[in-house]
């Protein structure tokens, strides 16, 4: 099965080109490459590759670059591989991809096909975490921001300011037909487990078991958030009684006022918004079969 290997050269802040020209000395299976030149063309790419016969098409980057590539993947016989050269690269986390490149390419050599589940909305695919509300909100201050400092200084500074407008709101969320209303500050559809560079809010999310999990925070004060959030890097946040898990296939999330939606940490608009899992609609190369 010959590979296709697309490279985002500014992923990772730039280091996946890096990554890209180490690597690609090692690769010694038939495969051609294409360095992608603006923000979506991942998926153009992919999509000529998987109509040229491709069997492997190989995201060389983040997150971004995986959910680009599998808009052209989704549903077709050909097979997503990671190389992992993003700066969260929380896909990997979650399917057993390891995070060292030069692992990763014997997975593309030699790996197992896995089938996973998908999350849907409209016409999108997401592989990792969507949702909406306070998260969706930080997320889209981060992105806004001029970075002065680290990532994680970055997340926390925008994060208190986002706080001193921001408070929990109504929200109605309907889950397979059932309807729960809560008050909340933010509700994350989990495919996969984590998000935003390793935090696992979705503890209990299974890529491969044909559900998609609702997490909720219900209202807590300030003070107890800020407590709460620290805990969501371990998962030890799954035993707060202010969490929730929802299990279902489809749910549609309506906050009043509407919130901001985030899919992986971009904001993509505002409630309401419905999401589905798609059971089994990418193969995935890892070690796992
Ligand atoms: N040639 C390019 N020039 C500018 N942006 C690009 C180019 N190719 C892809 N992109 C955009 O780069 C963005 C970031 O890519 P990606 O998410 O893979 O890296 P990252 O942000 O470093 O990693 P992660 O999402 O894992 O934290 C994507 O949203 C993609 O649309």
């Amino acid at each position: 099965m010959k590979a296709f290997f697309v490279v985002n050269p500014t992923a990772g802040k730039k280091r996946a080109l890096t990554i890209w020209n180490r690597l690609k000395t090692l690769i010694d299976i038939p495969y051609e490459f294409a360095l992608t030149k603006s923000p979506g063309q991942a998926t153009e790419i992919a999509r000529e590759a998987v109509k040229a016969g491709y069997g492997k098409i190989v995201a060389v980057g983040g997150d971004g670059t995986v959910r680009e590539v599998v808009q052209a993947l989704s549903h077709s016989e050909a097979c997503l591989g990671v190389i992992p050269a993003g700066t969260g690269n929380d896909f990997i986390r979650s399917v057993g991809i390891p995070s060292e490149p030069k692992r990763a390419l014997e997975i593309i050599k030699n790996g197992n096909v896995r089938r996973i589940d998908l999350l849907r909305a409209g016409d999108n695919f997401f592989v990792n975490v969507v949702g909406a509300g306070l998260d969706a909100e930080v997320a889209d201050a981060v992105n806004k921001s001029v970075r002065f400092f680290n990532g994680t200084l970055t997340y926390l500074v925008q994060l208190m300011k986002v706080l001193t407008v921001y408070t929990t709101r109504d929200v109605t969320i309907e889950i397979d037909g059932k309807t729960v209303k809560r008050r909340a500050w933010l509700v994350s559809v989990g495919n996969a487990r984590y998000y935003g560079g390793g935090m696992m809010i979705c503890p209990d999310a299974l890529v491969d078991d044909g559900f998609l999990v609702v997490c909720i925070v219900n209202e807590i004060s300030k003070a107890e958030l800020l407590r709460f959030l620290p805990c969501v890097f371990s998962g030890k946040h799954k035993n707060h009684p202010a969490y929730e898990v929802l299990k279902g296939k489809k749910v549609k999330i309506k906050f009043a006022p509407p919130a901001k939606v985030h899919a992986d940490g971009d904001v993509i608009g505002v409630t309401p918004v419905e999401f589905s899992v798609e059971p089994g609609a990418l193969k995935v190369l890892t070690w796992k079969a």
